[in-house]
C-alpha cells in the first residue's frame, strides 16, 4: 500500500477495507491522498473494484446497500468521517452512461444539480456553460448527441459542486480526438476550480498526458499503490496481475482466469426455445404470478359478496317478499354473476393490471434499444415478444376468469349463509345455478358471448398497449404516460367490448 505524501491534500483516505456481498475482500486497509487541481487516473482488472470505490466516495447508496462492508476514515474541507457509520458526500460523480435526468432539457438538468448544491457561484456556472458552447439550453437531452450528452453531464456534475470529480471510464466508446479533448477539458476544469479528479480508466494512453499520478488496484495485494505514470508501466502492472489479458486491463480480476466456467453454457437452441423462453417471461407476470391470482381471486370474491348481499337485502320488494322470491332471485343472481359481473370485472382487473406492464416492458424495451438490437441481431422481436404477450392476454384472460369465477360462487354461497343460516349449500347450488344445470343452446350459446367478449376485450386491450408501448419514447416521463394511455385505452376498449356483446347476447 502507498500513500502519496502530498503537502495539502483535499482528501485523505486512510485505512480503507471494502467487502463485496459475497466476501470478496477487494482492498484491504488501503490509504491515499490527492491534493488540489490533481488528477489522478485509477488503474485496475476488470471487476477489481475501482467503480465501487468511487461510487462509495460519492455517496451512493448502493454501494453501501446489501452487504458490503467498509471501514476507513476520510478527511476532506475540516470534516472527518468514519466510513463504517458516515456515507461520503465528498465526490460529484460523472457516470459513465452519463445518468442525464431525460425527461429535462440539458439546462434544467444543469439548473437541477445547482439548485441542489451547497452554493454554486458565477465563476461555476460560467465555467460549466462554457463546455456547453454547442448545446442550447433548452436542447431535450434525447436529441443531443453522444458527446454533447457527455459534456452536459460534466457541467451538470461541476455544478454540484462537490469537493472532488469521479469520472467513471469516461472515455469508453470515445476516439481518440475526443478522448484527448476529454483529458484536455479535465484539466481545465481542475486547475480553474483548484479540485482534484480521479478518473477509473481502462484504455489510459489518451488520458496519460494530462494525468498527475497513477493507483494501480493491486488485485493480488488488496491494496491501492502508485504507478509511474506511462503505458508501458500500467501494462506491466496490469499483465503481472493477470498474465493471461493480451490487452490492457481488459481480463478479469481472477488471479487464474480461463473459459471453463463458460464450458458447455452457450448450447445453441431452436427458435422454438427462444419462444418459450419469452412466453413463460410474459406467462408468468401476465398471468400466473401469485399477486395476479390474489388480485383476480379478491376481485371476485368481492362481486360474489355484493352480488348476494345487496341483491336480497335491497330486494325491490323488501324483506317481506325475501323468502317468496328466493328461488327466482338466486337465479337471476346467478345468471347475472357468470355471464355479466364477473366477466365484466375480471376483465377490467386483468387489462388494467396487464396493460400497464405491456406498456412498461415495451416502452423501456424502446427507450434503452433492445427492439434495435434484436433487429441488428436478426432475433424476431415481433413473433418472440409481441406474440408472446398476445397469447399471455388470451390465456390470462380465461384463466383469470375461472379463477374469479370460482371465488365469486364460493363467497356468494358464504353470503347466501349468513343470510339464510341453516338451508343447505345444495338449495344454492340448484337454484345458483339453475339456468346452466338445465343446459339448451341458449346456454352454450350464453357460455360463447362470455368467452368471446373476455378474450376479445384482452386481445383488442392488448394491441392497444402494445402499440402504445411500441410508441417513440424520448424518456422515462414518457413510458409512465404511456403506462396511463394504456390504462385508460384497455379499461375503455373492455366497457366497450362488454356492453356490445351483451346487446347481442340478450
Ligand atoms: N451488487 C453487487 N453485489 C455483489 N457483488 C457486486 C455487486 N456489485 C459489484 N459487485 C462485485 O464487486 C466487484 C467490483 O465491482 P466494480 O464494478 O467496482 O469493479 P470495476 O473494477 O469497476 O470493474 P470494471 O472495470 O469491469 O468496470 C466485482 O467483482 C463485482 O462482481
Amino acid at each position: 500500500m502507498t500513500t502519496a505524501v502530498l503537502e495539502k491534500p483535499i482528501l485523505s483516505l486512510r485505512g480503507l477495507t471494502i467487502v463485496a456481498p459475497g466476501g470478496t475482500t477487494l482492498v484491504e486497509n488501503a490509504s491515499f491522498d490527492i491534493g488540489a487541481g490533481e488528477i489522478v487516473l485509477l488503474v485496475g482488472p476488470s471487476g477489481s473494484g475501482k467503480s465501487t470505490i468511487i461510487n462509495l466516495l460519492s455517496g451512493l447508496p448502493d454501494a453501501k446497500a446489501g452487504g458490503w462492508r467498509v471501514t476507513g476514515t476520510l478527511d476532506c474541507g475540516g470534516r472527518h468521517l468514519d466510513l463504517s457509520r458516515e456515507r461520503s458526500d465528498v465526490g460529484g460523480l460523472v457516470f459513465q452512461d452519463n445518468a442525464l435526468f431525460d425527461d429535462l432539457t440539458a439546462g434544467e438538468n444543469l439548473r437541477i444539480a445547482a439548485d441542489h448544491a451547497p452554493a454554486t457561484d458565477g465563476e461555476l456556472r460560467t465555467l460549466a456553460t462554457s463546455l456547453l458552447p454547442d448545446v442550447a439550453a433548452d436542447k431535450p437531452v434525447s436529441s443531443c448527441s453522444g458527446g454533447q450528452q457527455q459534456r452536459v453531464a460534466i457541467a451538470r456534475t461541476l455544478l454540484a459542486n462537490r469537493p472532488i470529480l469521479f469520472f467513471d471510464e469516461p472515455n469508453s466508446g470515445l476516439d481518440i480526438r475526443s478522448s484527448r479533448a476529454l483529458a484536455g477539458m479535465v484539466r481545465d476544469i481542475c486547475k480553474r476550480m483548484g479540485k482534484p479528479a480521479v478518473i477509473v480508466a481502462h484504455h489510459v494512453e489518451d488520458l496519460l498526458p494530462e494525468a498527475d499520478r497513477v493507483l494501480l488496484l493491486d488485485t493480488r495485494n488488496r491494496c491501492l499503490r502508485a504507478v509511474e505514470p506511462s503505458l508501458d508501466a500500467i501494462e506491466r502492472e496490469l499483465l503481472a496481475l493477470d498474465p493471461s489479458a493480451s490487452r490492457v486491463s481488459d481480463g478479469p480480476a481472477t488471479a487464474e482466469p480461463s473459459a471453463a466456467p463458460w464450458e458447455g453454457r452457450l448450447p445453441s437452441a431452436s427458435r422454438g426455445h427462444w419462444f418459450s423462453r419469452y412466453f413463460l417471461e410474459y406467462f408468468w407476470v401476465l398471468c400466473a404470478s401469485p399477486l395476479m391470482l390474489m388480485y383476480v381471486a379478491i376481485g371476485g370474491m368481492i362481486v360474489g359478496f355484493v352480488e348476494i348481499w345487496f341483491g336480497f337485502n335491497y330486494h325491490s320488494f323488501g324483506g317481506y317478499l325475501k323468502s317468496l322470491l328466493h328461488d327466482e332471485t338466486l337465479v337471476g343472481l346467478g345468471l347475472i354473476q357468470v355471464t355479466v359481473a364477473v366477466p365484466l370485472i375480471t376483465g377490467i382487473l386483468v387489462v388494467a393490471r396487464n396493460n400497464a406492464i405491456i406498456a412498461a416492458d415495451l416502452g423501456n424495451r424502446v427507450l434503452s434499444s433492445q427492439f434495435r438490437a434484436m433487429a441488428n441481431l436478426r432475433i424476431p422481436a415481433m413473433a418472440y415478444l409481441i406474440g408472446s404477450v398476445l397469447l399471455n392476454m388470451v390465456f390470462a384472460s380465461v384463466v383469470l376468469m375461472a379463477v374469479s369465477m370460482s371465488t365469486a360462487a364460493w363467497t356468494s354461497l358464504q353470503t347466501w349463509h349468513l343470510l339464510f343460516p341453516g338451508q343447505s349449500s345444495e338449495l344454492f347450488r340448484e337454484n345458483f345455478f339453475r339456468v346452466f344445470l338445465n343446459g339448451g343452446p341458449h346456454v352454450t350459446m350464453d357460455l360463447v358471448w362470455v368467452l368471446v367478449k373476455t378474450v376479445t376485450s384482452s386481445v383488442v386491450a392488448g394491441l392497444a398497449a402494445i402499440v402504445i408501448g411500441l410508441r417513440k419514447k424520448d424518456s422515462v416521463v414518457a413510458i409512465n404516460y404511456a403506462i396511463a394511455e394504456s390504462i385508460i385505452a384497455g379499461v375503455s376498449i373492455t366497457l366497450f367490448v362488454h356492453a356490445i356483446v351483451g346487446i347481442f347476447q340478450f
